[in-house]
């Protein structure tokens, strides 16, 4: 098992691990590096303990690889840049910008409720990437306030962590989820996915940024889950309830967004963003054509290697 520790060299001295990591979730650890030739910080992802132990460690590092080739190829500015991919071992590490900044949950945990143009300033900015990842022919699938960073005392917010993100024409898709935020198709096993699935969750965001935990009791999950809503009749309050300052057309244009069937919901991030007043003059203009993948930034190996035929043969790590 490989677990960098501060001022450890990696991939020949290029990088030298700064301090404790920056965070670590369900299937990652995100350390913070610093590259003393050029004095640049960057963030390096690599697949948690657990997964190196798991037997599926191969195949999930596979994915893992094949989400940063996904990301490599995004240029947007709400949208966290990934470098390259460096080996260690058996271990492979996604490189990417470093961001001096705090997430949006720990910002609104801090805050408490946002004013509704600060959180509409965002919304409209993660929006516009989401447009560019659909448009690319791409659903994010885990948009919440946890997978958006938002710069040091800039109002700028930038969507990371693209663990879920699967291509719109994959029909079924893993039961990852993140409850809250998650629509009721991603509950399902061949669900009616969309750009609209991302709607569901950007909606969500905005109703925590503007609503915070509102009137959550202990052990309470906010925004309502959709199954609660779907199979227990939870009704999800509407945003008003917690926040009286909120206009009367966001507050209707969230639950529009957040409905709980597919069909009836808001069914792109652009009309969402309408809906919100923040597109004043439709678009005329066609949204560009995804590149053809051989166009795409294909991922460049420091040491010459094809990172689709690497892994297959790898075993789990031993501790
Ligand atoms: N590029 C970055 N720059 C600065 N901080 C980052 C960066 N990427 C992640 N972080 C920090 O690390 C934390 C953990 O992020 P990470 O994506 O590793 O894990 P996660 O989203 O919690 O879990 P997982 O991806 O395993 O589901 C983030 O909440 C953020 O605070």
């Amino acid at each position: 098992m490989i677990i960098w520790q501060p001022g450890e060299e990696i991939n020949k001295g290029r990088f030298i691990i700064q301090g404790k990591p920056l965070g670590s979730g369900g299937f990652g650890i995100t350390y913070k590096a610093l590259e003393p030739n050029t004095g640049k910080l960057y963030a390096i992802k690599t697949l948690n303990s657990t997964m190196q132990l798991s037997e599926d460690f191969a195949e999930e590092q596979v994915k893992f690889i094949n989400e940063a080739l996904t990301i490599k190829g995004f240029d947007h500015k709400h949208i966290l840049k990934v470098h390259e991919v460096i080996q260690e071992g058996q271990l492979f590490g996604v490189v990417m910008e470093y961001i001096d900044g705090v997430t949006l949950f720990k910002y609104v945990q801090n805050q408490g409720q946002l004013s509704e143009s600060e959180a509409l300033l965002y919304i409209d900015q993660i929006g516009q990437a989401l447009e560019y990842i659909h448009n690319k022919g791409q659903l994010h699938r885990d948009i919440k306030p946890g997978n958006i960073l938002l710069r040091q005392n800039k109002q700028e917010a930038v969507l990371i962590d693209f663990g879920l993100t699967r291509s719109l024409a994959t029909k079924s898709m893993t039961n990852s989820l993140t409850e809250g935020y998650a629509p009721i198709e991603q509950y399902r096993r061949k669900g009616n996915f969309g750009s609209h699935t991302d709607v569901y969750a950007l909606a969500a965001t905005l109703y925590y940024l503007l609503t915070a935990d509102g009137l959550k009791q202990e052990g309470e999950i906010s925004p309502v889950p959709a199954t609660n809503r779907k199979y227990d009749d939870e009704p999800l309050p509407e945003p008003k309830h917690y926040n009286s300052r909120i206009s009367q057309r966001v507050n209707d244009a969230i639950l529009q967004g957040m409905e709980i069937e597919p069909e009836k919901r808001t069914a792109t991030v652009l009309k969402f963003r309408e809906s919100l007043g923040l597109v004043v003059q439709p678009r005329r203009t066609p949204p560009p054509n995804p590149l053809p993948a051989s166009e795409e930034g294909g991922l460049k190996s420091s040491c010459g290697m094809d990172y689709k035929k690497v892994l297959a043969a790898h075993q789990p790590l031993s501790g």
